[in-house]
């Protein structure tokens, strides 16, 4: 199984590493159809104020289901998505307001793995010239052994530069990705479901070295994946995401959920997984996921929630620590209060 970083969670109100990114108020839309007297027919919220931080060896972890932003915030982070409002500081910088010199060092500062390794790479390209890309699209000079330099950090043999992706395994090839994303020298690495496309017995030994490498080169990852055990293990912090908003941050909230989302999230996994103080008792959301274009009132979570009041449908909970212990919570009827 994969190394835990359990032991060294601290409390995130005073975090051990440099801070690195800062989010705030991040909101992403998407304007569909076509537009008609200054509007648009409809708006996707995908992401609607969201904020977090990165700091340097830490790994913060992004749940929650389908389509609730996630994927959206990762690319945001890297340039791919352009925030709508909102805030992302790198090293304090604000990339509304980044020369263009501090934009190319954040370009390369901060990178991403995605979670189909093949998908993202040319076929037709050899394994050094796809790991030294990066390189070269920065414009930056290629030591001579950089990518067999790099397949060692990833646990891969250095003749393999040679070779094509088709030679290779999914764990291999994500290895690789690993590589790429490592050649500019990074400090954050964004992981966009990095195992989910990988066999079961490969996903340990992925995580494991994504683990190791934050131990030797003290690297920030924002982590999103589905897997409740491994997103425990490892994160410093998780973020629990519900149509574009979070709805419960901290170190624990995986084993010890205080908002009804969470909890429902947790019972739909066998309890093995789950840990002794999570919620055994089984929660059936009732309803479908409300449509991101047009999200509830007040709590977005009211309408598939057990606890609903009317102050739920009024007011919108503000992401709160409702405890006294660090983990914020965006309920009016919090498990713990
Ligand atoms: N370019 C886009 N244009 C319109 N809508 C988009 C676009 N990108 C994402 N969305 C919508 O934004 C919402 C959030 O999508 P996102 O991919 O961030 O969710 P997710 O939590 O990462 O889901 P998954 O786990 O399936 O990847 C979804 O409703 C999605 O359809």
């Amino acid at each position: 199984m994969f190394h835990s970083t359990q032991q060294d969670v601290m409390d995130p109100a005073e975090p051990v590493g440099e801070e690195l990114l800062r989010i705030e108020g991040l909101k992403i839309h998407f304007p569909l159809g076509r537009r008609r007297h200054g509007q648009y027919a409809e708006t996707v919220y995908a992401v609607d104020g969201v904020d977090f931080a990165l700091h340097k060896g830490q790994t913060v972890s992004l749940v929650g289901e389908s389509g609730c932003g996630k994927s959206t915030v990762a690319r945001s982070l890297v340039g791919l998505v352009r925030p709508t409002a909102g805030s992302i500081r790198y090293k304090g910088m604000d990339l509304r307001t980044a020369s263009r010199s501090q934009m190319r060092m954040l370009r390369r500062e901060v990178q991403i793995v995605f979670q189909d390794p093949f998908a993202s790479v040319n076929p037709r390209m050899r394994v050094r010239d796809i790991i030294e890309e990066p390189l070269r699209v920065q414009g930056l000079p290629r030591d001579r052994y950089v990518a067999e330099e790099l397949l060692e950090m990833v646990g891969l043999q250095p003749v393999y530069a040679n070779r094509f992706p088709h030679e290779f395994s999914g764990g291999q090839m994500q290895r690789i990705g690993i590589a790429r994303a490592l050649a500019l020298k990074p400090r954050v690495l964004v992981l966009d479901e990095p195992i989910s496309a990988l066999d079961v017995s490969i996903q340990a030994q992925i995580i494991n070295l994504l683990m190791d490498l934050q131990d030797e080169l003290g690297l920030a990852y924002l982590l999103i994946a589905h897997d409740v055990a491994v997103v425990r293990a490892v994160s410093h912090r998780v973020l629990v995401m519900y149509l574009g908003r979070i709805v419960e941050a901290g170190p624990e909230v995986l084993s010890d959920p205080g908002h009804p989302y969470t909890q429902a999230l947790l019972s739909a996994i066998p309890s093995a997984e789950v840990g002794s103080r999570g919620s055994r008792k089984e929660i059936i959301l009732e309803g479908d996921v409300p449509s991101p274009t047009d999200p509830p009132s007040g709590c977005r979570f009211r309408t598939r929630c057990w606890k609903a009041a009317d102050v739920c449908a009024e007011e919108e909970p503000g992401l709160l620590d409702r405890t006294g212990h660090g983990a914020l919570n965006a309920c009016h009827f919090p498990a713990h209060e």
